[in-house]
């Protein structure tokens, strides 16, 4: 079987220029309203067959390490986890449910598309966890549906301390095929950051909040 590391992802994420680093007078601001020196784009792996394939694959053997088939579902959030969620339930022959970061307001009102039953086990995929709401939110939803999420799958988590504490008080595991330290380092070895980025991307990495203004 072919087993690829933290760093082939990571590379992967580079070779396509899913990452962007920025300078404090032009911050990302993300879905959590932190302010970033750094944005991965992951909805750019799409465009690439190869790579989407690796990543489809990579989170679908963690699957099946992880449970075997004992699982019922898989859920994607929306949108960005969506087509990876498609192609794993694709190559583990499962069904397949994706969910809105709200309930919809017109057409039948959904927050979960997709046919599922009350008590069905579910794996999640989200493409990236930075703070984990957006996939705590899905958790939550998926719950007050009677389903049973039993760990959230994804490409690429940023490694705060607090995402940690959050996922970890709410019992929920979960894994990523690369992450931010992971990342950094490859970065730094392969000279594409200046000192002060090193120094900028470091401090982000021990406080996500650094550069927000609250
Ligand atoms: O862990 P969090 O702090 O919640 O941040 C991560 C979320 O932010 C991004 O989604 P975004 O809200 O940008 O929407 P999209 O997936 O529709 O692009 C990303 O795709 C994750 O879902
Ligand atoms: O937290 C976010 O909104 C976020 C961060 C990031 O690096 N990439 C992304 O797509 N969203």
């Amino acid at each position: 079987m072919d087993i690829k590391t933290g760093k082939d992802y990571a590379q992967m994420l580079l070779s396509i220029g899913a990452v962007s680093i920025r300078g404090e007078d032009a911050l990302f601001t993300w879905a959590s309203g932190i302010k970033s020196p750094i944005y991965c784009d992951n909805r750019l792996v799409i465009g690439y067959p190869d790579i989407r394939k690796s990543i489809a694959k990579g989170i679908a053997q963690k699957m099946t390490a992880d449970f075997g088939t004992a699982f019922d579902l898989v859920a994607a959030t929306a949108t960005a986890g969506i087509p990876h969620g498609a192609w794993v339930s694709d190559i583990l022959e499962k069904p397949m449910v994706y969910v809105r970061s709200s309930q919809k307001e017109h057409g039948k009102g959904n927050q979960i598309e997709g046919p599922y039953k009350a008590g069905q086990r579910v794996l999640l995929v989200e493409d990236l966890l930075s703070t984990g709401g957006s996939s705590l939110k899905c958790v939550e939803a998926l719950e007050a549906e009677g389903l049973e999420v039993l760990k959230i799958y994804g490409i690429f988590n940023y490694g705060f301390e607090s995402m940690k504490a959050r996922l970890a008080e709410r019992g929920m595991p979960y894994e990523t095929l690369t992450d931010y330290p992971t990342l950094l380092e490859l970065l730094r070895d392969q000279g594409k950051l200046t000192r002060e980025e090193a120094e900028r991307l470091a401090l982000f990495s021990e406080n996500p909040r650094i550069f927000t203004e609250d």
